[in-house]
């Protein structure tokens, strides 16, 4: 918990001007290579499938079982696999490196309607609400983007929604300080209420980007789904046009139950955007698809890892080579 803001506070994360990522080819090359490392595993069973030479049904059943397996989904799996079919008789495919070029070619049109970027500039302040279950990488998550923006430029102030844990609370007001970031917090109280002061107290800046962190919180805890929904409705109450943004933050090791989650915070509080979070670890990587197939949002950021520069914008043919190695990023 909150490892990011810890390794900020001892100094040895990179200083905010450092902090582009995207425009950094080294880092990225990196950044890269740790996303295939995490979604090896996929990739190696995968990667069995497709060395066989000839394609037939049983090729394409164990195909259908591992794509299960890597938490595909019901859904986006017989999507996949129809579609695989038709080219194997249509193309008249025959190796299974061609297999493997059609099911990149296809897992890709499916996933670019997912990538799509942040529009900061289109507010002034921006208002960004995140939200999550309990360890998802919300308060992470925050401190990267933080960097990011700033690294743009931008002037960011947060708003300490997690009122519950003082020690959180502790941790982000240290880490802003350290920052140059501003921190609005109370001492307990309503999140509903810190998110009020900080966007009330982000137009009186002139603050670029304001980020309402929330505490975690289950599905089925109803009566903390309804404070967050009490929270969005407060912040609109502050600034009408707002929140600009609703991200989610999903562990992306949850597999399928991501998608629960999405479906159950979407109807309470009108999910726009996801970042999905530790796909450096034991993530399968598939639910990426099953989202795009059953419940599409567009999946703003991935994250890859604990440092400063392991969270990305999406993008999908780099995300499609890491899960298929179809050798299409560098
Ligand atoms: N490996 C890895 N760890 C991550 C990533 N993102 C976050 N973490 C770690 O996951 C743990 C939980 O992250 P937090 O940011 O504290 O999660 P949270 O959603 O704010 O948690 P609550 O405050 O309990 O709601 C921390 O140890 C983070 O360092 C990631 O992309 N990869």
């Amino acid at each position: 918990m909150f490892s990011f803001f810890k390794k900020s506070e001892a100094g040895e994360a990179a200083p905010a001007t450092q902090t582009s990522p995207a425009q950094d080819e080294a880092p990225k090359a990196s950044w890269l290579q740790r996303l295939k490392a995490g979604l090896s595993r996929t990739s190696s069973q995968i990667g069995g499938i497709f060395s066989r030479r000839r394609i037939d049904e049983e090729l394409l059943e164990e195909l259908e079982a591992t794509l299960l397996m890597a938490d595909c989904g019901v859904e986006a799996t017989q999507t996949l696999l129809a579609e695989l079919r038709r080219r194997w008789k249509h193309d008249k495919l025959e190796t299974g490196e061609q297999l493997r070029a059609a099911l990149g070619e296809i897992l890709v049109k499916l996933l670019t309607p997912l990538q799509q970027p942040m529009q900061p500039d289109a507010h002034k302040p921006f208002i960004i609400m995140l939200a999550g279950v309990n360890g998802a990488g919300k308060t992470t998550s925050i401190g990267k983007l933080a960097r990011h923006f700033q690294s743009q430029g931008k002037s960011v102030l947060l708003a300490a929604g997690d009122t519950f844990r003082a020690a959180a609370r502790e941790q982000l007001m240290e880490w802003g300080r350290r920052n140059d970031v501003s921190v609005i917090a109370q001492d307990g109280g309503d999140p509903a209420a810190v998110a009020f002061d900080a966007v009330s107290a982000a137009r009186a800046r002139g603050i670029d980007v304001v980020m309402v962190d929330t505490a975690g919180r289950l599905p089925t805890q109803l009566h903390l789904m309804e404070e967050i929904a009490k929270v969005r409705r407060v912040v609109q109450k502050a600034e009408p046009s707002g929140p600009h943004e609703v991200l989610l933050v999903l562990d992306g090791n949850v597999g399928q139950n991501a998608l629960a989650q999405l479906k159950a915070f979407d109807q309470a509080i009108g999910v726009t955007g996801l970042v999905i979070t530790k796909l450096d670890g034991t993530a399968k990587g598939g639910v990426i698809a099953a989202i795009a197939r059953t419940h599409p949002k567009p999946l703003r950021f991935i994250g890859v890892g604990e440092g400063i520069d392991d969270l990305q914008a999406f993008n999908a043919v780099e995300y499609v080579d890491a899960l298929l190695d179809t050798g299409n990023t560098t």
